[in-house]
């Protein structure tokens, strides 16, 4: 079986900068995979890429067999690619309920799952009738994810997603993002700098440096990689 998600050779010039520099993964469906680097590295411009919101130089995304990449951040959605960002503030006077019953007009015919499997699967069951300015701040940053899950997505694509969080709630988010890929069948790419919330999560991590890949693997591989460790884990 081809994978969910193909990422090939993909390359994104700024003027002289190649901030992505040659990229290629594969992601299957429940897969989670974490994309480190030190600052500046392209883990961003290659969500952005992801996202339909920067078309490549040069390569392609291609979501089962179909080309998903440069065709625009809404295309991209209703190909199924649904990202987070790190504000949340779309929804303060709004309930949760309300806010996926908007979300769902993204589905574009796709199948969706109801609000409560998504809710429950994020630990916000008791969340959804509640403005989201009441919840605490990790509430909030979960109920991102509820919105992006409630367009029916693929792939899911979180940017610093733990950012502010302490160990506790960083875990339970873990948690949350590991129910929701394998409940759904959801392939996730998460870029963070924090490994104790990172490393436990991924199923594969690739590390980034200066655009390009310097190494891939399974966590615990990543952990031991001396070229990792010289670049970035020695300062993570
Ligand atoms: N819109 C842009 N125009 C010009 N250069 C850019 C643009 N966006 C990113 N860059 C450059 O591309 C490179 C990669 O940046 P990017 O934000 O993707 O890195 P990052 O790994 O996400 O960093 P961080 O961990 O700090 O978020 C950097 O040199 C950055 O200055």
């Amino acid at each position: 079986m081809s994978a969910l998600l193909v990422v090939e050779d993909v390359v994104k010039r700024f003027g002289g900068v190649a901030a992505v520099d040659g990229v290629s993964f594969t992601l299957d469906a429940g897969q989670v995979l974490g994309l480190i680097g030190p600052n500046g590295s392209g883990k961003t411009t290659l969500l952005g890429v992801l996202a339909g919101t920067h078309d490549p130089t040069s390569g392609k995304v291609t979501l089962d067999g179909r080309t998903a990449s440069g065709r625009g951040a809404h295309r991209a959605v209703s190909a199924g690619i649904a990202r987070t960002f790190q504000t949340t503030r779309l929804f303060g006077t709004w309930t949760l309920r309300e806010a996926l019953r908007l979300a769902h007009g993204e589905r574009r015919g796709r199948p969706g799952w109801p609000d409560e499997q998504i809710a429950n699967l994020l630990g916000l069951g008791d969340a959804l009738d509640r403005p989201g300015a009441s919840l605490t701040s990790a509430a909030q940053r979960l109920a991102m994810i509820a919105l992006a899950l409630a367009t029916g997505p693929r792939v899911l694509l979180l940017d610093e997603p733990a950012v502010g969080m302490d160990g506790t709630e960083a875990a339970a988010l873990a948690a949350a993002v590991r129910r929701a890929a394998g409940e759904l069948g959801v392939a996730v790419v998460v870029v963070d700098h924090n490994m104790q919330f990172l490393m436990p999560l991924a199923d594969t991590v690739l590390v980034m440096a200066a655009g390009a890949v310097l190494a891939s693997g399974t966590p615990a591989q990543i952990r031991s990689d001396e070229a990792v460790i010289a670049s970035y884990l020695g300062e993570a």
